[in-house]
């Protein structure tokens, strides 16, 4: 799992100059600076000239800065990871084994992350998670919705076993991972309960495609104020039951093991990386 806060991780387009300058002052935690599905054709060579140009002079502060290069079989993939120099990662859509995962691995030495979104990819998630120099996993379930023949539903049911797949093999292997997008972006209800049950399900963020859902996903992926204060008291409790001799303590009435407060102190120290991104 990341250490830095990933709660919202925002997709943008390479090719909008616009965009990449309005994201340094957005409230997100991530940028994937999109070279794939949010750029067209001919704006593929300009897009990546633009990004090379911005990246290593733009100041995007704490967030973390993912590129997502076209894939390796298409004309411009090979020259878009050449290209990618100044970034936390780079992003390869479309992943479908660790074999991908090499293929990119010997064109740069930054960390890579994988666009889980194949059947195939799906069905290899831990050969993939298990790489050594994979360091992200993204969902991408338009892609995986096309190409499974599901339709889209609020509870994502034909989605989940795909999600839960990945976030297995994602915590199976410490890589961290990030639920899909939610394409109704002016629907914050809808995008409330998709948040939700991403972060129910363990993911520790969701990609977004604009500015009006970074409130929604930042507070969804964020300790709440009554689970911060839980985490302390079992801390506090758990502290004493060990001073008195004892392994477990009793907070509103339910056993606090060990166990629970390794969770407590993770509670705690998201909290506290998030407050540090303010900064
Ligand atoms: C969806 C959009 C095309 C909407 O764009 P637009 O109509 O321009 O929106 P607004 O007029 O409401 O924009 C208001 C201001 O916000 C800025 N803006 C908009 N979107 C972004 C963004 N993503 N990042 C940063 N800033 C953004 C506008 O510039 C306006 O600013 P200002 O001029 O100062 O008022 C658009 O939001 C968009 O292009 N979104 C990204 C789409 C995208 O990246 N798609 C690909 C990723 S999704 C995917 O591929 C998932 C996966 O692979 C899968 O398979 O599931
Ligand atoms: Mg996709």
């Amino acid at each position: 799992m990341s250490q830095r806060p990933v709660r919202s991780v925002l997709y943008i387009p390479a090719s909008k100059e616009r965009a990449l300058e309005k994201a340094k002052g957005l409230a997100c935690d991530a940028i994937i600076f999109d070279l794939e599905d949010a750029v067209a054709i001919d704006e593929k060579v300009p897009a990546r000239t633009l990004l090379a140009e911005t990246l290593p002079t733009a100041d995007y502060g704490a967030r973390l800065r993912i590129v997502r290069v076209n894939g390796l079989d298409t004309t411009w993939g090979r020259e878009d990871v050449l290209s990618v120099v100044d970034a936390d990662a780079v992003l390869l859509p479309k992943v479908n084994s660790a074999a991908d995962v090499d293929a990119i691995a010997a064109l740069t030495t930054l960390p890579i992350w994988a666009m889980m979104e194949t059947p195939v990819g799906i069905l290899n998630a831990a050969e993939i998670a298990a790489h050594p120099r994979l360091e992200g996993m993204v969902m991408g379930t338009n892609d995986l919705a096309k190409d499974l023949n599901t339709r889209h539903r609020p509870d994502r049911e034909p989605l989940l076993t795909s999600l839960q797949m990945c976030l297995l093999a994602a915590r199976a292997h410490g890589v961290t991972i990030v639920d899909g997008v939610y394409n109704a972006f002016k629907d914050d209800a809808g995008l409330k309960i998709e948040c939700d049950q991403g972060r129910d399900m363990g993911f520790e963020g969701k990609t977004l495609i604009h500015p009006a859902q970074l409130e929604v996903a930042n507070a969804a992926f964020a300790p709440s104020e009554a689970e911060i204060d839980l985490s302390k008291r079992q801390i506090e409790a758990f502290e004493q039951a060990e001073r008195d001799g004892q392994g477990v303590a009793v907070v509103d009435g339910k056993i606090v093991e060990n166990l629970h407060i390794v969770t407590a102190r993770a509670t705690l120290a998201k909290a506290h990386a998030i407050e540090a991104m303010k900064d």
